[in-house]
């Protein structure tokens, strides 16, 4: 994909160019107020450091938490959203953006795998690990290089690293091949980490 040069005077810090960060996470707020924190801490640093944010365009939960956050330092962002869950995840309350309506969650997830140049996952439940797996797939076909970085916070995703850690030492998924996924423990990493591994088309 490409992505658009700075104009003179804004821009990302440090001097690399802007990137496309989709984030993954819930639809809903957990009761947990680390990972409420650390969706907000995402969103900021995608702002401050002059990223841009594309995610599910809900207004509510967590992804509400990641767009509020990121509107507030100043990014761009961009939602996708299926029509049929418009209303059911408030995407009515969330900040200005450019909001893309698909026909389903099949084409949400085309629009975010093409549009971006990398992945931050962060805890989310059912949508939140397909969504994962879709981009680990892609990865895993020799289909896509863009980055996914999965936040480990509070441990949500222990398990699902445990499971691949095992079906690797069977053999079932393998060794070779680029790493399909990053995990790391707070936001400034992957951030850093997503900067440091993408190197956007010009
Ligand atoms: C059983 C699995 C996937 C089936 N469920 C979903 N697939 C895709 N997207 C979904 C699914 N359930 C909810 N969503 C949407 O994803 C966003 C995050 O949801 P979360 O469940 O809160 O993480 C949100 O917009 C959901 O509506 C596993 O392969």
């Amino acid at each position: 994909m490409t992505s658009t040069i700075l104009q003179p005077g804004a821009g990302v810090r440090g001097g690399g160019k802007p990137l496309e960060i989709c984030v993954f996470c819930g639809a809903g707020r957990s009761n947990s107020q680390v990972i409420v924190d650390m969706a907000r801490a995402t969103g900021r640093l995608i702002g401050q450091r002059g990223h841009r944010l594309i995610y599910g365009g809900g207004g509510s939960g967590l992804m509400g938490e990641v767009a509020w956050a990121a509107s507030e330092t100043g990014a761009t962002i961009r939602g996708i959203i299926p029509r049929f869950l418009y209303e059911r995840e408030r995407a009515i309350a969330a900040p200005a953006q450019e909001t893309h309506l698909t026909d389903s969650l099949h084409r949400r997830k085309e629009h975010m795998l093409r549009g971006a140049d990398a992945f931050i996952a962060l805890p989310g439940g059912y949508g939140t690990l397909d969504e994962i797996l879709e981009v680990i797939s892609a990865t895993y076909l020799g289909m896509s290089e863009k980055p996914l970085v999965i936040v480990n916070a509070e441990g949500v995703w222990d398990g699902f690293i445990s499971l691949v850690e095992t079906l690797r030492r069977f053999e079932l998924i393998s060794l070779a091949g680029q790493p399909t996924f990053h995990s790391v423990a707070s936001p400034e990493e992957a951030v850093s980490l997503v900067e440091r591994l993408t190197v956007p088309a010009t």
